[in-house]
């Protein structure tokens, strides 16, 4: 479907498709080709690179372009280096083949989450540039490890480091989310992820007998109780009273019991073990105390033989002790240039969302500096993390022209308070 002729061009979409097909999935992404890729692009239209390098073998390329007046605090588009897996078979195009149909889809794993914006960024300070725009505000691009897996050994670091504070960053960009609609997305606060495990311990015994207490019967007691907490949340979602993204999400991941046979499981044994994976997402605003109280008062209870562990990552609060929240009002005056910038190029913004994921803003906004996360992706639908993730060609490039819309007054901005 891709004439060879198309390939030879060095476009932005061509462009788009070679960062697409560099292998940054997860477990193994490819950083090193990731960040030489971007940063010959970057060198070719004149923006200067460092390469820092918090954990061994994993990567922050921060791009520069230098403002007019450098004392004024600095702009800073983030994106993620790598990608979650994809399962091939699954895909009508191979994940990293970044084919483009002749209806203008282009397929990859990362199209939309999130390979768009880093390239787009690039592009659009390109297009700047060759306008002979000057920026007064200093403009950063970072592109970071891991994000996929917490960003613990990227995002976290960078945001904790003294060369993130050396940049004097006023406000930052991130990720966001396509939107099915036509105005675009705007995201304002993530999700806490919660990775929690209960575990239940019992008295084995013979299938054929009823007893009270086995490992079995208490897990699935506690799925019970979870199921109907996840049911009472989930109705106030389905009655459109609160957005998916404004309330506690808990979805089982994984069961893991039984004695295992060659050909599966015994079938006549109650084990003594049983344990089960939940993926929990709590909004900005829950009380993690609350929350950890009725794990181990209701879903695993020591006094019925359970246990449970929770993986939490990444902070919940910033500097000052207050939920991790950008204002999305008159006090924010990078949010009101924002939204004029998209104004501007024609465009029109949803109101602001807490992003139901969890994203790497949530290290940046943790030292105070206002994020907003935020892809131009209209009229198309959500497909990260999903089989066959596509971005079409035009939206891509419509993209472009809100980022120089966007850089442009953000940059120029500078009546706030600094
Ligand atoms: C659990 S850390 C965040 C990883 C990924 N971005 C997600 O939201 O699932
Ligand atoms: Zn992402
Ligand atoms: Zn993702």
């Amino acid at each position: 479907t891709e004439s060879h002729e198309e390939q030879e061009q060095d476009t932005p979409i061509t462009r788009f498709q070679s960062y697409l097909r560099i292998k940054t999935a997860h477990p193994e992404p490819d950083y090193s080709s990731a960040v030489s890729f971007l940063k010959s692009l970057a060198h070719s239209i004149g923006i200067q690179s460092q390469t820092l390098e918090f954990s061994p073998g994993k990567p922050v390329l921060l791009l520069t372009w230098p403002g007019s007046n450098p004392s004024l605090p600095s702009l800073l588009f983030n994106s993620h280096l790598d990608s979650v897996p994809a399962e091939p078979s699954k895909w009508v195009h191979p994940p990293f083949s970044a084919v483009r149909t002749s209806d203008g889809k282009i397929f990859a794993r990362g199209a939309q989450d999130d390979k768009c914006i880093a390239m787009q960024y690039l592009e659009a300070i390109r297009n700047l540039k060759q306008k002979k725009f000057v920026p007064t505000r200093t403009i950063h691009i970072s592109y970071v490890p891991d994000e996929e897996i917490g960003g613990v050994d990227g995002a976290a670091k960078f945001a904790a480091s003294k060369e993130f504070r050396d940049l004097n960053v006023g406000f930052v960009l991130d990720e966001g989310q396509a939107s099915p609609g036509d105005e675009f997305r705007v995201f304002y606060a993530d999700r806490i992820p919660w990775h929690m495990k209960i575990k239940a311990k019992g008295q084995p015994g013979h299938g054929s007998r009823m007893y009270d207490n086995s490992a079995m019967e208490n897990l699935m007691k506690s799925c019970e109780l979870v199921s109907r907490f996840r049911e009472s949340h989930f109705d106030v979602v389905k009655a459109g009273i609160a957005a998916n993204s404004e309330v506690i999400s808990i979805n089982p991941v994984y069961v893991k019991a039984g004695v295992p046979s060659p050909t599966g499981f015994v079938m006549n044994v109650q084990p003594s073990e049983a344990e089960a994976g939940f993926d929990l997402r709590l909004t900005p605003t829950t009380d993690p105390d609350e929350l950890k109280r009725r794990i181990a008062e209701e879903w695993a209870p020591a006094t019925r033989n359970m246990s449970y562990e929770i993986k939490e990552t990444g902070p919940i609060r910033d500097n000052m002790g207050r939920p991790l929240m950008t204002a999305t009002n008159d006090s924010n005056p990078w949010w009101l240039v924002f939204k004029q910038a998209i104004t501007s190029a024609g465009e029109k913004l949803a109101k602001p969302e807490i992003l139901s994921s969890t994203t790497d803003a949530r290290y940046m906004r943790q030292t105070g500096v206002p994020v907003l996360g935020f892809s131009p992706m209209k009229n198309t639908p959500i497909l990260l993390h999903d089989h066959n993730e596509h971005l079409q060609d035009t939206v891509y490039m419509s993209g472009i022209k809100v980022y120089e819309s966007v850089i442009s007054s953000l940059s120029s901005f500078t009546e706030a308070s600094d």
